[in-house]
């Protein structure tokens, strides 16, 4: 059987955006490109909107994991899907018709994938699952990169594994927030697949070793799954 490995998104949230096209050039080994998109209402931190993303499309082979931390998700997904958008992912807390939401994201092409921050239960999310490809679960509270990863992230990894199989269903797991070496290998023990790490990538001093190795200790993980 061939081995499945840990996937890795680089949050561009910490590169050096006055040098962005070389900074994406150095994570050119990951699997996608996670791109924060802040409105200072949802979180108290503001970023990036579609005319970066556009930019970002046209220097990079890699699908962009787009990452809505905005009120009223349904009013600019649109923009976000027109600039390329592969992957989008949507608050459960932000939005107010989820189903509408996540078909829209599909018919446009795009996975559809939805996140919980972590004070929001694993339950929350029994009636969307059958609608969406992915699922972002939180290890920080969303707004800004570098904080520390909360310890308990890895309880609810298996609740949503336990719940997903009582649906019959199997979207990609997406861990994010305080993700490196550090504990890759328990949050995909745990049910993870896919790593955002912002800092602990653009942080180090050679992004494609880092890469290599939060994706090694993460397929150790999930060679290790119960
Ligand atoms: O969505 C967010 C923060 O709200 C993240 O994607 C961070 O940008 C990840 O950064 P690190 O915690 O890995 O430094
Ligand atoms: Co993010």
């Amino acid at each position: 059987m061939t081995q499945r490995a840990a996937r890795i998104a680089p949050s561009i949230l910490s590169a050096d955006f006055t040098r962005l096209g070389e900074e994406l050039d150095s994570i050119a080994g990951a699997d996608y490109v996670h791109y924060d998109v802040m409105d200072g209402h949802f979180v108290p931190n503001l970023s990036f909107g579609p005319g970066i993303l556009r930019q970002v499309k046209c220097h990079t082979q890699m699908p962009v994991d787009v990452h809505l931390m905005v009120e009223d998700p349904e009013q600019s997904v649109g923009w976000y899907l027109e600039a390329g958008a592969d992957i989008v992912t949507f608050h459960y807390e932000a939005q107010r018709h989820a189903h509408r939401l996540a078909t829209l994201i599909r018919e446009h092409g795009a996975l559809a994938s939805v996140a919980i921050n972590p004070g929001t239960p694993v339950a929350a999310l029994s009636s969307i699952l059958p609608y969406v490809d992915m699922v972002l679960v939180m290890t920080v509270d969303p707004g800004y990169g570098g904080q520390s990863f909360i310890e308990g992230s890895c309880e609810k990894l298996g609740e949503l594994r336990s719940l997903c199989s009582s649906l019959g269903v199997s979207p990609l797991v997406e861990v994010d927030g305080g993700i490196g070496v550090a504990n890759a290998e328990r949050v995909c023990a745990a049910g993870a697949d896919v790593l955002v790490a912002g800092s602990a990538v653009f942080g180090a001093p050679d992004r494609g070793v880092a890469i290599e190795t939060i994706r090694e200790a993460g397929t150790r993980g999930i060679a290790g799954r119960a």
